[in-house]
């Protein structure tokens, strides 16, 4: 989440310790609007049921927004506070400063409330898909501890005994690299993409799609096809290693960040930081799983709905290596 907030606004949201006030608003925030939107609602796949949603989840929803909108309001107030104090303006370089340039040029059509919006509609694509992704590849490593000790082993020899994990590292980890396109290709946080609609009536493969009628892409289902790929349903980040399969949009096959012109803007930063991110838990720490459990035991099940997590949160003691 600070990897996030920082590119952002330049700030950690969170902090190492559950009882720290400030952030235990935030965290609850967030992980309440994660685990509601995970929450299977006919609403969000046939929209003439959208209006029979529990009105209470739409209360808690609504206060959480609340909440979330207050703590960026006060960030972008913060900022704008301390750009006005400056006189250099070199040093002024994340997401939100981009943002206020923008809406300090002439004519511009942004405003400080679009902002806001920009700013938190980010922050949630951002956040739950990221984490969940961590998630689940720490998950299949420790089910799977062949490939981990073997990711381990290219750790240590790219980095040697005692080195540092730096983003420059990543893209010369092709494991690693493979890990990450296997996770997504196992686990896409959003399964069905985001609802599409056409422009006009389109014929594909013999079926017409008509003009406004909501476009369910089944992305779970395409990494899993049996047709396309060899025991689909293992974890076997080998498969990518001699193959030129990547999750940017050209290869069907793989689309966890959807294709075309409305594909996740966010790719970049999210496959760059989930390497950073697995590469820097594995090199400097031991997991186990936690409370005596057998790696082979880890609940491997995942709940159904817009966005999809694990169905049981993964629980793990590190050590320091
Ligand atoms: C593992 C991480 C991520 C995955 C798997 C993911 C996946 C997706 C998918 C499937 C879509 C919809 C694409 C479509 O329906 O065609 C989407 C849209 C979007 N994502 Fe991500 N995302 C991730 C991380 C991020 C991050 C880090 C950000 C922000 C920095 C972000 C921002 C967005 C935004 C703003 C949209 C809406 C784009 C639009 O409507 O045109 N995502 N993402």
């Amino acid at each position: 989440m600070n990897i996030v907030s920082n590119t952002f606004i330049s700030k950690d949201f969170v902090g190492y310790h559950d009882n720290d006030e400030k952030f235990k608003v935030f965290k609850d925030v967030i992980f309440g609007l994660t685990e509601e939107s995970s929450r299977l609602s006919l609403g969000d796949f046939f929209p003439l049921l959208g209006s029979f949603g529990s009105r209470g989840a739409r209360a808690r929803t609504k206060d959480r927004f609340a909440k979330l909108y207050a703590v960026f309001d006060g960030a972008i107030e913060e900022k704008i506070r301390s750009r006005d104090s400056k006189t250099d303006s070199s040093d002024c370089n994340d997401v939100l400063d981009s943002l206020l340039d923008l809406v300090n040029e002439e004519k511009s059509e942004l405003n400080r409330h679009d902002v806001l919006h920009l700013l938190i509609d980010l922050f949630i694509a951002a956040i739950d898909t990221t984490s969940s992704t961590l998630e689940w590849a720490m998950a299949e490593l420790m089910h799977n501890p062949t490939k981990l000790h073997k990711f381990r082993e290219e750790l240590q020899q790219s980095l040697g005994k005692n080195g540092e994990v730096e983003e420059s590292h990543v893209s010369k980890l092709p494991y690693l690299n493979a890990i990450v396109k296997e996770a997504l290709r196992l686990h896409p946080p959003a399964p069905m993409l985001i609802p599409h609609k056409g422009n006009d009536d389109v014929e594909l493969g013999g079926f017409t799609v008509p003009k406004n009628a909501q476009i369910l892409i089944n992305a779970w289902f395409i990494g899993r096809d049996p047709d396309i790929w060899a025991n689909p349903n293992s974890f076997e980040p080998e498969r990518f290693l001699d193959s030129e399969i990547d999750f940017k949009g050209k290869h069907f096959e793989l689309i966890p960040f959807g294709s075309g012109r409305r594909i996740c803007p966010g790719l970049p930063l999210a496959s760059r930081s989930l390497g950073f991110m697995l590469a820097s838990l594995l090199y400097h720490f031991n997991w186990k799983v936690a409370n005596g459990m057998n790696p082979e035991d880890i609940d491997m099940s995942f709940s159904y709905g817009l966005t999809s997590h694990k169905a049981q949160p993964l629980l793990l003691v590190p050590t320091k290596v």
